[in-house]
């Protein structure tokens, strides 16, 4: 029986290069955004588990002896290593009412968490009596990874709930993290997660979600980067809507179509980013302008590979043309095909040239602003540290 009301959060990332090639085991590197996905977990008294997702439109309940019986007809073996099954999958859509080939949002969303709750109650122990709510700062589908900053969050509030990692927010404390060890568990059950959304997912954004900061990732293997100096983003939301899920499958197909073509494609990425590490690496926490060439330069080549592996959108192509009109470079970030790009800029940008591009971007009838990169992974947050948006969303009952 779960007795105790929780709040946690999972901040979204940004990748600065290597989306799609890391999915090929190629280096992605990835930061942690300072908007982030909130989840309140309460007790369920009557025997039930319900959840409410306003983000996706999903308010859902079920009967948790209904919940068990399910559990026992998928299979008794799940595992954070193992992978959902397609006949796992199949049965929980059927369960939920959720059409064979549905992608809509909250088809995925709720599927996601009907298996991570009753993977994760398996392996633990009964599935919990709890009451979930998600709301979130990030948009959806937009590439900012917020499937994997809602998985992150499911993980940590299941695990918690079932006792399987500890409740580490102390009285008095207005925000706790959980040890290496526990995260790395949260991290393996969100990437599953990831895995009901996304099909095919490179595991990178649920380690940002998961560790936060600023992270190299490579086939699994998580670095945090040594050293990441202060670097101005602009963030755009061109508002085109588009599925990660599709993309990554689209990318696939064009390397078993072209291999010799497109592998050649995701060694420069992989390039790029090494490159790019160095630099920022190299770099002193409050930069001078003399290291931006290099960083723009990575961008618009990695802008002008993504556009050749099939990822690109019209939209993307005008956010460069806006940004370069300034003096910026821009390239997408996260899946593409539309979603968000990521502007450079440069201490020396003045505030003037900022403005003007903004107003220019948001005539193209997209949005922007300006972000702080780095910000700390799952938290859990006592209800006086959470600011006043945060409290009413999740005060919605
Ligand atoms: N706040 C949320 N509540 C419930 N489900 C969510 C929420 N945010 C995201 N999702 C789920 O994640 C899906 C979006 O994932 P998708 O990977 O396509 O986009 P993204 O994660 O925003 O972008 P990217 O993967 O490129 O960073 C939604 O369709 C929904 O199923
Ligand atoms: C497109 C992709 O590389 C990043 C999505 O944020 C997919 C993934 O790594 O899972
Ligand atoms: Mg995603």
């Amino acid at each position: 029986m779960w007795e105790r009301s929780l709040v946690l959060s999972a901040p979204g990332k940004v990748i600065l290069h290597g989306e799609h090639a890391v999915v090929h085991g190629k280096v992605a590197l990835a930061v942690a955004l300072n908007l982030r996905t909130f989840l309140r977990l309460r007790p369920c008294a009557e025997g039930k588990v319900c959840v409410r997702l306003p983000g996706v439109g999903v308010v859902r309940s079920w009967d948790t002896s209904s919940l068990q019986a399910l559990r026992r007809g998928v299979a008794a073996d799940f595992d954070e290593s193992k992978s959902p099954s397609v006949e796992q999958l199949h049965t929980l859509k059927e369960f939920a009412g959720i059409a064979a080939g549905a992608s809509a949002p909250e088809s995925l969303a709720t599927l996601a968490f009907l298996y991570m709750c009753l993977a994760i109650s398996a392996k633990y122990g009964d599935v919990p009596n709890v009451d979930i709510l998600v709301w979130s700062e990030l948009p959806t589908g937009a590439g900012l990874g917020s499937s994997a900053a809602y998985a992150v969050c499911l993980a940590a509030a299941l695990l918690t709930a079932c006792r399987a990692i500890s409740c580490p927010l102390k009285e008095g404390e207005s925000t706790a993290r959980w040890t290496e060890e526990e995260l790395t568990l949260i991290n393996s059950w969100a990437f599953q997660g990831e895995r009901v959304i996304h099909g095919n997912p490179s595991g990178v954004d649920n380690a940002v979600g998961t560790w936060g900061g600023a992270l190299r990732y490579q086939s699994g293997k998580i670095t945090p980067l040594k050293r990441v100096p202060m670097l101005r983003i602009l963030l755009t939301n061109t508002k085109v809507p588009r599925s990660t899920k599709v993309l990554v499958a689209g990318v696939k197909e064009k390397i078993l179509k072209f291999p010799a073509i497109m592998n050649p494609v995701l060694d420069s990425i992989d390039a790029i980013s090494q490159e790019c590490q160095s630099v920022l690496e190299a770099m002193p926490a409050n930069p001078s302008p003399e290291y931006y060439p290099v960083l723009e330069e990575l961008f618009d080549i990695n802008q002008h590979h993504l556009n050749v592996i099939g990822v690109g959108h019209p939209s993307l192509d005008r956010l460069c043309r806006v940004t370069a009109s300034h003096g910026l470079h821009s390239k997408l970030t996260g899946a593409g095909g539309g979603g968000c790009g990521i502007t450079l800029l440069r201490p020396d940008t003045s505030p003037l040239a900022m403005e003007a591009a903004k107003r220019d971007l948001c005539a193209c009838g997209f949005e922007c602003w300006e972000t702080n990169i780095g910000a700390p992974g799952v938290t859990l947050h006592s209800s006086s540290s959470l600011n006043a948006e945060v409290l009413h969303a999740l005060s919605e009952s």
